[in-house]
């Protein structure tokens, strides 16, 4: 290529930036219209309602359905997610509290539900998010749920049986595990790794191939192993991306987690309803007498109806010995019609019947 050609295509660049910038400025102005209106038309004593899921699932499925590429679909939303981030923040910046510390995945996985223009908190414990959030110091909390390879996150679980809380959105994260040293660790005389539990059990087989006799130890969240490994010469971390940046650590071994898929998915809480979207997933928790086919009874209305169940999980219930609470997730929103009488046939056969939220099923 010509300095030339080189040139005429840099000029052509700035004249579409030109206009880009335009645009994002238009749309945001128009958000500021859409804060007018939204407070303009309050009924007294409400509050107005700035942070809309569903809408904003509409508008990123829309752009996916539309690109034509050179950009890929998820590239092309992650753009449009940080545009109406920033959109949304020029009507009310959101306050996130998430699992931290930070550079943790539910910091990423915050990120990728909510974008970067928010105001975020890491937390110490999932408990903590979920007080923070029902104190009304912040309007969404981020946790883990399942991992692909572990299975469930029981401490998310039980704090749904302690706080009244609505799940407004989830998100589903690719979870990459790194080995971590820092620019002091001796290499070849590692005799600790340290990372959380799950992290830990989801690197098992490889950390029994390649480091079979080095301790391992489990600590609060990746974020705090590779905060410790600064410090140290013979250890390394098992942790992300995000840490490994912020901590400053380099990667000894890349993706070394057992299962390539290896995936998690968490969930924001907060106070508020999200309307029907049409491609939606509802939680619920279920405690049902302690009787033979209670889960039978349970799973029935749900197959005669044809609703997909998306996951089915167990906890002891914490209100007496040996009796259970179901958590299930099943696809569609809790006000269509076949939902609500799925809903209401199962109430007549439990002992409690809780929906957790319907919110849109997860775009990016
Ligand atoms: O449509 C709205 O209600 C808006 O506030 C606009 C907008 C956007 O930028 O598209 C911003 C924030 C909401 O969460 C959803 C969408």
């Amino acid at each position: 290529m010509s300095e030339q050609e080189l040139k005429a295509l840099r000029v052509r660049i700035d004249s579409l930036d030109e206009k880009i910038l335009e645009l994002i400025s238009d749309r945001a102005r128009c958000a500021q219209e859409v804060a007018r209106v939204k407070t303009a038309t309050l009924a007294e004593g409400e509050t107005p309602v700035f942070y809309r899921p569903e809408r904003e699932a509409q508008v990123l499925k829309r752009v996916m359905q539309r690109n034509q590429g050179p950009l890929g679909n998820e590239e092309m939303a992650r753009l449009f997610r940080e545009i109406m981030s920033s959109c949304l923040a020029l009507e009310q910046p959101l306050k996130i509290a998430y699992l931290g510390p930070e550079g943790t995945f539910t910091q990423a996985a915050a990120m990728k539900h909510f974008g970067h223009a928010v105001i975020s908190k890491p937390m110490a414990a999932i408990d903590e998010v979920f007080r923070e959030v029902a104190a009304g110091a912040v309007n969404f909390g981020v946790v883990p749920v399942e991992n692909s390879t572990e299975g469930a996150v029981n401490h998310t679980l039980d704090s749904f049986l302690e706080h009244d809380m609505v799940i407004c959105g989830e998100v589903e994260l690719r979870i990459h595990h790194h080995l971590l040293v820092g620019e002091n660790t001796k290499t070849d005389s590692i005799s600790r790794i340290y990372s959380h539990a799950q992290s830990l059990a989801q690197c098992r087989k490889w950390l029994d191939a390649h480091y079979p006799n080095v301790e391992r130890v489990a600590v609060s969240s990746n974020a705090e192993a590779a905060k410790r490994v600064k410090g140290e010469w013979n250890s390394a971390a098992i942790a992300g991306d995000m840490a490994a940046g912020l901590y400053g650590l380099s990667r000894l071994a890349e993706k070394i987690e057992d299962r390539p898929d290896n995936s998690t998915r968490f969930l924001m809480i907060g106070n508020q309803e999200v309307p029907p979207t049409g491609d939606d997933k509802t939680s619920i928790i279920v405690s049902m007498s302690n009787k033979p086919g209670a889960l039978h009874e349970l799973l029935v209305p749900f197959h005669e109806n044809g609703i997909d169940l998306t996951r089915i999980e167990t906890r002891p219930s914490r209100s007496g010995k040996w009796t259970y609470v179901f958590f299930i997730d099943f696809v569609g929103h809790h006000r269509d019609p076949l939902i609500k009488a799925v809903l209401e046939q199962i109430s007549q056969e439990a002992v409690a019947l809780k929906v957790l939220g319907s919110y849109p099923k997860a775009v990016l």
